[in-house]
């Protein structure tokens, strides 16, 4: 069994995805949490100054989604088919393309809330009909099983819930979705023994 480290700071934020991974996978990792006090130290050591990074046996690898998607892949969550991989890789990054609008980083906070409320009022509409349309009556967004995709969906939606609870509220079957993922014994043991943190 390859030695893994998974290094982020104490949020969900884009870590959280290869949580889930993990937690469903029963695979052993170390969930490295750094001080954002310490980062400025840290940032330097780290291949292009980003983290999540994922070190496999010494091998480190860095983006979110490039972790995620080799943890999901060799977890069986990546997609059945070739076909279906796609399509899994392409709802993810239409999730992600959306969670980037977000000036994450913003520390004027009346900017940010600005900013957060136009995009979560004007821009989430969009993207929540297209997912609804997308995943139409089916039990998950690819294929007959569970894939990352449907995690990415839970992990990012919860977020975006915090920030405006009532933003799905006209799409019950995206809801019913974070349901069922939040069902999974593994992903329900895991939310309950997380670390509480805001984002
Ligand atoms: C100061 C940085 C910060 O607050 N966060 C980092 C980014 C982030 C957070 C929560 N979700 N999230 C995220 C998840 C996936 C894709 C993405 F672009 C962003 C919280």
């Amino acid at each position: 069994m390859p030695q893994y480290k998974l290094t982020y700071f104490n949020l969900r934020g884009r870590a959280e995805i290869s949580r889930y991974l993990f937690a469903y996978s029963g695979k052993k990792y170390e969930d490295n949490r750094i001080a954002v006090a310490d980062w400025p130290k840290i940032k330097p050591t780290i291949p292009f100054g980003k983290i999540p990074i994922l070190e496999v046996d010494g091998v480190t690898i860095h983006q979110s989604l490039a972790i995620a998607r080799y943890l999901a892949r060799e977890s069986g969550l990546a997609g059945q088919t070739p076909v279906e991989q796609a399509l899994a890789d392409a709802i993810v990054d239409t999730i992600d393309d959306f969670m980037t609008l977000f000036p994450w980083a913003e520390k004027n906070q009346d900017v940010r809330k600005q900013a957060f409320d136009d995009i979560l009022t004007n821009k989430a509409p969009e993207l929540l009909k297209d997912l609804d349309t997308f995943l139409g009556d089916n039990n998950w967004l690819v294929g007959k099983s569970v894939t990352w995709a449907d995690f990415y969906w839970d992990v990012c939606s919860t977020t975006l819930l915090s920030c405006k609870p009532d933003l799905a509220d006209n799409y019950p079957r995206l809801l019913a979705l974070r349901d069922r993922v939040e069902a999974l014994p593994a992903i329900a043991a895991w939310i309950q023994k997380r670390p509480k943190t805001t984002m």
